[in-house]
């Protein structure tokens, strides 16, 4: 039977998934959150003409050189002149000010000289300075749409709208189970057939980059009824399954998932490496994705499906995070599966990104992993490439 390849898996993934109902977010809380409504401007900013430099706010008409103008007050930022600015009188300003009525210019503070109640202009003075109201965005004005992942500027312009909180879509809690007799956790006495457990802090970081919430469940050994008992006492959105996955003897994840009524909707992909990952939903459409024990199968499998998976669960629309990067060293024809290959990339001199995949891509290798810092993706089947061909890149990432 043939592997679906990676967008037909992903296809049937995201056609399981329902988002989660959304929740308000407070906006010092909803950094790399999805946003799930638009959020729209309430009113024009700035709110009213404003003063861009500190200086002395006139009428035009007066601006000229050795003018010699009479002070009639202040208008600071947050607290405007009452009165309004005649003929021969000038306003003191400051930078995001409000322009006082009957002005219609600032001269900058360099450009004059105040002696008592008195206003000399010097031969420099020039027209401008102002900032218009709504110059930056207008009552009504759509200023972030729903469907984005948040970042520190877009919540600067949510709260330059007065916003408080923001429509996000719920975090998922996402279990992660590691399975296997040989694994221990670091800090703990280890037996000489033992190993430690690399996959479940991976992927207890990944899940928390992807704005969900983590819950670390104790391994289970590789019995049925190590991993019902782990998996029947978590609560989750999605359970993440680590190792497990293949088909030794003591492969029992799926097996045991299977016997908690799961639907498996995908069972292995034709990639490498990760070809032994699955998919399946339980009974009351909670999401269990198994991702193979090797660390690097793990970690391209999560940036291929669980990240979609999250999105998709806050209500993002998952797009291909793909781009194109040059490579520094020839590639050899690829085999039959869709390959990512681990790599390091970098902007070149000439700004576009040099991509270096690593010699040794077995996947056991978290050395090669922690090193890497994007996969380069090679199509089943594609020929040789030459230092300087062009190919789809994902990452870089921290
Ligand atoms: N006869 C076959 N054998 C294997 C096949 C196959 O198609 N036929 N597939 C291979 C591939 S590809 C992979 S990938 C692995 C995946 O196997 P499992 O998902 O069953 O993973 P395990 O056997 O449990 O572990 C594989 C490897 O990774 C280590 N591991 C597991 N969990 C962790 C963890 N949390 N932290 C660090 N290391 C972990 C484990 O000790 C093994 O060395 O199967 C191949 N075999
Ligand atoms: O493809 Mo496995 O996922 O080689 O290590």
């Amino acid at each position: 039977m043939s592997l679906p390849t990676v967008e037909d898996a992903l296809a049937i993934i995201l056609d399981a998934i329902q988002p989660l109902p959304f929740e308000m977010v407070a906006i010092s809380e909803a950094d790399g959150r999805w946003l799930t409504a638009d959020v729209l401007a309430t009113r024009d900013q700035p709110p009213f003409d404003a003063s861009a430099m500190d200086g002395w706010a006139m009428q035009t008409a007066d601006v000229a050189p050795g003018a010699v103008l009479t002070i009639v007050g202040e208008s600071a930022a947050g607290r405007g002149f009452a009165d309004s600015v005649g003929r021969g009188q000038t306003v003191r300003i400051s930078t995001g000010a409000p322009l006082p009525s009957g002005a219609d210019h600032v001269v900058i503070q360099e450009d004059a000289e105040r002696q008592a109640d008195r206003l000399f202009l010097r031969g420099s003075a020039t027209a401008g300075h102002i900032r218009r109201q709504g110059c930056d965005f207008v009552k009504h004005d759509r200023l972030l749409a729903a469907g984005i992942r948040l970042n520190p500027w877009q919540l600067a312009l949510a709260a330059s709208a007065g916003a408080a909180t923001l429509t996000c879509g719920r975090k998922p809690v996402v279990a992660i189970l590691a399975t296997g007799d040989e694994l221990v956790e670091p800090g703990q006495s280890i037996g000489p057939d033992q190993i430690f457990n690399a996959g479940a802090p991976a992927l207890a970081a990944f899940t928390a980059r992807h704005a969900a919430t983590p819950i670390r469940l104790a391994s289970a050994a590789d019995t049925d009824d190590a991993i019902i008992k782990a998996v029947t006492a978590a609560t989750f959105d999605v359970l993440v399954t680590i190792g497990g996955a293949s088909v030794g003897d003591h492969d029992r994840v799926k097996p045991a998932l299977r016997s908690l009524g799961a639907t498996i909707r995908v069972e292995g992909v034709a990639m490498r490496p990760g070809k032994p990952v699955w998919f399946a939903t339980l009974p009351d459409c909670r999401l269990v994705l198994g991702l193979p024990g090797n660390p690097a199968s793990a970690l391209v499998c999560a940036e291929l499906f669980l990240a979609p998976i999250l999105a998709r669960l806050q209500g993002a629309t998952v797009e291909s995070r793909f781009q194109t990067g040059f490579l520094t060293a020839p590639l050899a024809a690829n085999g039959p599966r869709d390959h990512y290959l681990r790599a390091r990339a970098t902007p070149g001199p000439d700004g576009r990104l040099q991509v270096t995949p690593f010699p040794d891509q077995d996947s056991s290798l978290v050395t090669v992993m922690a090193a890497a810092n994007a996969l380069i993706r090679r199509q089943p089947h594609a020929s040789s490439a030459e230092a300087g061909a062009a190919v789809s890149v994902l990452g870089p990432t921290l």
